[in-house]
């Protein structure tokens, strides 16, 4: 049975003008910043006049660990946006844009798939109305400024060997992790060993997507710390005095994007941290003004609930005020299998017993969820390719565990595949069963935050982190930050560092390799075991097949 791809798809979608779009959450023509026919960017006076509005309901999308192309929490989100819709409620979605890394690399795109997807798909995978390319540029306008700053004197006396605001590029580009800058003599300046990181790793995108407004993102930019001194005593953006023109680079992409599904309902699409490296969702600003425009939110956090949903419930949540009222959990019988053992390469045949044995990651991804006090059902993205006995599998598993599982088939059919979990989201939103905390109060220590994620959510035994981590932890806490969350950056593939070792391990250690206080969005990052903040290219990347066309239209996207 040949299917079409979602670029085709997307091609035939028949898109309502933007206004028309907007017009259905009340937004203004005048409101909207029209990019061409089908995209808009919000206007920040029209957002900020609906404070104090009641909010919708929240909805969030996670999923089990997944399989290297991911297991349809984006797409999820699309159809289950359609499906509320389609049964008489007035949702809107809240996915994050695309970074060029995964798109030219090897995951793909950001906006869904099958008949599950926000159009314009092409342009929204590539450079979509300029977001990335502006975090892009007022990053690395900061970088810039510091290095200037030293060539004509260093008067805030920044020791050099204490930079740590590195560069960005939202390109996977594995050659630039590790370089020294400034060679090649007097003219260029005081050589100096630096990186870059992947786009989405910004503190900036953090930013970006955790400020309420734009003042509030000055705020933060300023508060970003770039270097220290011999003394240790931090040097802010602001001393740079690069905070003012990084705010006027962010201005536009400030604004959140509007566009719309293969079924005309409106999605908003704004910032775009991974949740392997970053906090994993989109921005505060687009769920905020959503929750006033909408009678229900549906929105995703990245990977897996170790990662994406732990950071929305820890980081977005704790620091926006939002408290979610249903969590779908998105399993698929492929992910269920590479879980249970089954090689990438295996996943097609049918498995009955690996499924099986998958299940014990997804009863801890329920249990984890439950653990935050919000109701949870698990969402079965059906593929082609899975059996009746499979799908049986996953029901039987979840039933036997007191929880909700509903066989969702809304990447090949729409909204009409997705109403029976739409129905049952709606009422369990709308039931007020939520009583949403956070896993771990402010004035915990950071070391106590990090061994509570790696304890409860993890299920590690221990946490490795040596002296030199431990004192900097201290050292943070002395000067004032000890009250911010923490951002684990792991792999997304296991509970642990490992990312071979599948299912629900126990007994591991989870060793934190470095920490980074990003000051400006508020949390501590904590990055354990291998894991990169620049990613590398695949043997093939997924830039290889991606063309125009004799017609001029592209291909290989997806
Ligand atoms: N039920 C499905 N059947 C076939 N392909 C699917 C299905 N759900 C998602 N996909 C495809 O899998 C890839 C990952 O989907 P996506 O929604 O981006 O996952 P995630 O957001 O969890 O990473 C996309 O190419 C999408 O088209
Ligand atoms: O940060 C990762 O997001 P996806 O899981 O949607 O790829
Ligand atoms: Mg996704």
């Amino acid at each position: 049975m040949s299917f079409k791809t979602d670029i085709e798809i997307a091609r035939e979608a028949k898109k309502r003008p933007i206004q028309e779009i907007g017009a259905k959450l009340g937004i203004p023509e005048a409101d909207l910043l029209p990019f061409g026919h089908d995209k808009a960017k919000v206007s920040a006076d029209f957002i900020a006049a609906q404070r104090g509005k009641k909010d919708g309901k929240l909805i969030l999308v996670t999923a089990i660990n997944p399989t290297p192309a991911g297991e349809g929490k984006t797409t999820t989100t699309v159809g289950l946006g359609d499906g509320l819709n389609a049964i008489g409620k007035k949702a809107a979605i809240c996915i994050r844009e695309a970074s060029l890394g995964p798109c030219f690399g090897m995951k793909g795109g950001a906006a869904g798939g099958g008949y599950a997807q926000v159009v314009p798909m092409e342009e929204m995978n590539l450079h979509f109305t300029g977001d990335f390319h502006a975090i892009t540029s007022a990053h690395n306008l900061l970088s810039a400024m510091i290095d200037n700053h030293i060539y004509w004197g260093n008067e805030l006396e920044i020791d050099e060997r204490r930079v740590v605001w590195k560069r960005v590029l939202d390109m996977n580009d594995r050659a630039l992790r590790d370089c020294v800058t400034s060679l090649g003599g007097v003219a260029n300046g005081f050589p100096r060993q630096t990186g870059f990181d992947i786009t989405v790793a910004s503190e900036v995108m953090a930013i970006l997507c955790l400020a309420l407004d734009l003042d509030d993102l000055q705020k933060r930019l300023g508060d970003i710390i770039v270097a220290y001194r011999r003394d240790r005593s931090p040097i802010y953006c602001r001393d740079i005095k690069a905070d003012g023109a990084m705010t006027v680079l962010l201005q536009q992409a400030m604004q959140p994007n509007l566009v719309q599904t293969l079924e005309n309902n409106p999605a908003f699409v704004h910032g775009g941290p991974f949740a392997n490296i970053a906090h994993g969702c989109n921005s505060v600003v687009a769920t905020t003004t959503a929750l006033k425009l909408a009678d229900f939110v549906v929105t995703e956090a990245g990977f897996g609930a170790d990662l994406g949903a732990e950071k929305f419930m820890n980081i977005k949540c704790r620091k926006a005020g939002l408290a979610p009222d249903c969590v779908v959990l998105v399993a698929t019988v492929r992910a269920m299998k590479m879980n249970g053992g089954v090689l990438k390469a295996d996943l097609a045949e049918e498995n009955v017993d690996a499924v099986n044995a998958g299940c014990s990651n997804l009863g801890r991804h329920i249990e984890n969820v439950k653990s935050f006090g919000v109701p949870v059902v698990v969402g079965i993205n059906h593929f082609s390719g899975d059996t009746d006995a499979e799908v049986a599998a996953v029901i039987n598993y979840v039933e036997a565990q007191g929880s909700e599982a509903i066989l969702c088939k809304h990447w090949a059919h729409g909204s009409e595949g997705i109403k029976e979990m739409a129905t049952r989201v709606a009422e369990i939103a709308e039931s007020g069963a939520s009583q949403f905390a956070p896993l771990y109060a402010d004035d915990l220590s950071l070391m106590e935050k990090i061994e509570t994620v790696a304890k409860r959510i993890y299920r590690a035994d221990e946490v490795l982190a040596d002296k030199k981590i431990r004192d900097q932890l201290r050292q943070w806490e002395e000067a004032g930050y000890g009250h911010l969350p923490v951002c684990m950056a792991k792999t997304q593939y296991s509970f642990s560092t490992d990312p071979n070792l599948r299912g629900a391990p126990v007994g591991h250690s989870l060793p934190v390799r470095e920490v980074r206080l990003s000051a400006g969005a508020g949390f501590v990052v904590v990055v354990c075991g291998e894991i990169m903040t620049m990613p590398g290219l695949p043997r093939v990347p997924s830039a290889e097949a991606i063309m125009l066309n004799d017609a001029g239209e592209i291909e290989g996207l997806f």
